[in-house]
């Protein structure tokens, strides 16, 4: 199959590596400087860049007639639009703030808790998120992610980064070194709490999962979820 790679930084040289032991090709390396030539070529396009580059890598992606699995986060506020964009010119696209199976594990496990704990005024939910310091957006794109999971399963109805009024999660974004994701969701008490976590060790998880989703995307058109590539429910 042949890939090409909108941002290639951190994300982009290991989605790379991974790539290439799968067999593939990789006939475009975009960064802020080049252009897109080579991308009509591509079976499937794979976008991990800056939240400000996003939205161009992926609407240059339908319009070149790619299929595009966008890891990107930070740039919620044009998902709409390039969901228009995509139904418009008949695209094939996944985006996810996590394509690692981990996460995906955990976000359903987040969804779960959330529905038991709905049932009990005593527990108060909070979240944290770990990333290195070079993250560019905050919260991280996981941690909203997790936050829409229990809005959508309970009496909750948005999230915050500030102190949480009634109804709202209090999400705490940390920068701490070269962390590469820790996410952590905590139910409180007066009398005990409950709390699970994922804890990323490198970065091999989101790469090796977002390259699955290209695999599997190639050939397709319709906007799918990584629910709809890992077959869970
Ligand atoms: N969904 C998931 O599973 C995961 C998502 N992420 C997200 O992926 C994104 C990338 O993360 P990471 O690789 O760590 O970040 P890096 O900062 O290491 O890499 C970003 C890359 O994007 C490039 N870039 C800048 N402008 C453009 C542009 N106009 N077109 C194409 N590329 C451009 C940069 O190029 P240059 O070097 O020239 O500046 C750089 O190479 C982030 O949004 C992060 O949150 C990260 C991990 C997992
Ligand atoms: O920027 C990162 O590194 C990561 N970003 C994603 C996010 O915002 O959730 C996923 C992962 O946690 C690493």
């Amino acid at each position: 199959m042949k890939i090409a790679l909108l941002g290639y930084g951190k994300m982009g040289k290991v989605i790379e590596r991974i790539a290439l032991e799968r067999g593939h090709e990789i006939v475009l390396k975009k960064d802020e400087f080049n252009t897109y030539d080579g991308l009509s070529t591509a079976d499937v396009a794979i976008d991990f860049s800056v939240p400000s580059a996003a939205v161009d890598n992926i609407s240059a992606s339908f319009n070149a007639n790619v299929p595009v699995v966008s890891g990107t986060t930070g740039w919620l506020e044009h998902y709409d639009e390039m969901i228009a964009l995509c139904n418009e010119k008949k695209g094939g696209f996944i985006s996810s703030s996590n394509f690692s199976l981990g996460v995906n594990i955990f976000f359903g496990l987040n969804e779960y808790l959330a529905k038991i704990m709905n049932q009990f005024d005593s527990y108060k939910v909070t979240m944290e998120e770990i990333h290195h310091i070079h993250k560019l957006d905050a919260p991280s794109g996981t941690a909203i992610s997790l936050a829409q999971g229990v809005i959508q399963n309970s009496d909750y109805s948005n999230w915050t980064l500030d102190e949480a009024k009634k109804g709202e999660i209090h999400i705490e974004a940390k920068r701490i070194g070269e962390v590469p994701g820790t996410h952590t969701v905590n139910y409180d008490s007066a009398i005990d709490s409950i709390e699970i976590k994922h804890t990323a060790h490198n970065r091999e998880g989101f790469a090796l999962g977002a390259v699955i989703a290209a695999e599997w995307l190639a050939g397709k058109q319709g906007i799918f979820t990584m629910k709809d590539v890992l077959n869970l429910q």
